[in-house]
């Protein structure tokens, strides 16, 4: 049975932005839809573009209608009714926009009291600060920081440092929607609950590892966070290093969030180094130009409309980056790892092959290996790749065939977006699928030595059109070893 979900204040600063239209907000309408939110919960948005409530109210109604489904307008009407605007600007030495907040939560204290900062990440010490100094932060406050946490290490520790300052650890959140994907958790479940997969989840059956996010929208409006952060940044740091920390990780004893994290961390810390020369050898990286994406025609970086033009940072910021990791432990020991992303990508499609080792002596000819496929997104399920006979007398000839689960089809029920059970979990005060501080540490500690030859070097990343599946370096990378990237599971 459910629990009855109790009110609170939902604070979002960087209410206006691209995440909270695009994910928060609609994922928060649907959990009012489905009667997840108390009907005293309210929604408080913060931003500096001078909005009041009605304007905000207007703002969600136009932009973020485009993301839910338009089939009830009375719980449309509840949800925009929940919605409240401060224009404030943090770091500007502003007291009315504090003052105004402070009217609103006057009153409210025994409630629970999120504050969501979905806003650039060197927002989160000051507005930790101001929001401590202007008296509001309760016993019952809880704080969700968005990922990337800091550009560096340096920045991250400053940046814990800052909110630790203010929140106990107890009261921090960090987020990393990757962890709150159905497929993601399956991935769990698919290694820990089935006793098949373990013996052969080694470097004796598995050749390597792919992990793909590749993403088909490119970066319009975003150009003032993404000059400064770059698809290492954005994507690597966080979303694919903890995918590839839950393919990698030693079974946890428990399944709650201590045990799983402490084996998370331990595969960070395995990482072997990418330092100096061999930064050119192992990483690479890319700017899309203009070209086709989803059959229309799309600009080029450079030229997305901004508000802003861009600098000499937009000219070397990455859109695109591949790297080939190595987890230094006896499980993985000789297996690459790797992980590419990408903007204006053909396809959108995030995807884990766990490509296994060919048959050590094969009787048939026209063998391949066995690949494992997870795909979070789109359409979520799990496909291995088999080799079977053709049907029919004569030689024996043999088709690599798919064994598919897919979750739609399987599971009747909604697969609800990650945000969704993520701020769930965060009303609930359940923060399992949260990352800890060291692990978002131990993440930047292998980014680091990548980002300061990159930095150092200060060459333009390899110019690849969009719509295509990224520079040629990519396909260099893998093809060194022999190996290649498997486009026809993604497209
Ligand atoms: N976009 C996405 O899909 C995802 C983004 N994230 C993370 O979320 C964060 C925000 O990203 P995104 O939404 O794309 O960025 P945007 O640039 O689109 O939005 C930033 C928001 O922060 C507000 N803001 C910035 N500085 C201040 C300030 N000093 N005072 C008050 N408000 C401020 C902006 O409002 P205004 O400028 O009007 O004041 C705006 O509402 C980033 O850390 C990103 O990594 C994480 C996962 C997915
Ligand atoms: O964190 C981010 O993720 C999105 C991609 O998320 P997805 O759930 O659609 O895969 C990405 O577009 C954005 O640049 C980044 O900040």
């Amino acid at each position: 049975m459910s629990e009855t979900p109790r009110p609170a204040d939902l604070i979002v600063f960087g209410g206006t932005g691209d995440l909270s239209m695009r994910k928060l907000l609609p994922a928060l309408y649907h959990c009012d839809r489905d009667d997840r939110l108390a009907p005293e919960t309210r929604i408080i948005t913060m931003s500096r573009g001078g909005l009041d409530d009605a304007d905000f109210r207007g703002k969600v109604d136009a932009e973020v209608r485009g993301y839910v489904p338009a089939d009830d307008h009375a719980t449309w009407q509840r949800f925009l009714g929940r919605l409240h605007h401060v224009s404030i600007d943090v770091g500007g030495q502003d007291t009315e926009g504090w003052s105004r907040t402070a009217r609103l939560l006057a009153g409210h204290e025994e409630r629970d009291r999120i504050f969501y900062l979905a806003s650039p990440p060197m927002t989160f010490g000051p507005f930790c600060r101001e929001l401590h100094r202007a008296g509001l932060v309760t016993p019952a406050s809880r704080v969700v920081l968005e990922k990337p946490l800091g550009r560096d290490l340096a920045s991250a520790q400053r940046i814990n440092d800052e909110v630790g300052a203010i929140f106990d650890e107890r009261q921090i959140y960090r987020i990393d929607h990757y962890l709150g994907k159905e497929t993601v958790q399956n991935l769990l479940v698919l290694r820990f609950a089935n006793a098949f997969l373990e013996p052969i989840w080694n470097s004796l059956w598995i050749d390597h590892v792919q992990i793909t996010a590749a993403e088909t929208v490119g970066t319009p409006g975003r150009r003032g966070y993404y000059d400064h952060a770059g698809a290492l940044r954005d994507m690597v740091q966080n979303h694919l290093l903890q995918l590839l920390c839950l393919v990698a990780m030693e079974p946890p004893s428990r399944n709650d969030r201590e045990s799983i994290r402490d084996e998370k961390v331990k595969v960070l810390q395995s990482l072997r180094p990418i330092v100096g020369g061999e930064v050119d050898r192992f990483t690479v990286r890319g700017q899309y130009t203009a070209g086709e994406c989803d059959g229309v025609r799309v600009p080029g970086y450079l030229d997305e409309p901004d508000s802003t033009a861009p600098t000499e940072a937009s000219r070397r910021v990455e859109t695109f980056a591949a790297i080939r990791a190595e987890v230094k432990n006896w499980r993985w020991a000789g297996v690459p790892f790797y992980l590419r992303t990408g903007k204006r990508m053909p396809y959108r499609s995030t995807e884990i092959v766990v490509q296994f080792k060919d048959v050590p002596h094969s009787i048939f000819p026209g063998s391949a290996p066995n690949r494992l496929v997870l795909r979070l997104q789109p359409s979520e399920g799990i496909r291995l790749h088999l080799m079977a006979k053709e049907p029919g007398a004569g030689e024996v000839a043999l088709k690599p065939v798919p064994l598919s689960l897919s979750f739609a089809e399987t599971f009747t029920s909604r697969v609800p977006e990650a945000y969704e059970r993520l701020l769930m979990d965060v009303l609930a005060g359940n923060p399992t699928l949260f990352m800890r501080r060291d692990e978002v540490e131990a993440a930047w500690r292998w980014i680091d030595p990548i980002l300061h030859e990159w930095e150092a070097q200060g060459a333009a990343p390899e110019p690849y059109p969009a719509g295509s599946p990224g520079p040629a370096g990519a396909h260099e990378l893998v093809l060194r070893s022999g190996r290649y990237w498997y486009e026809d599971d993604l497209a």
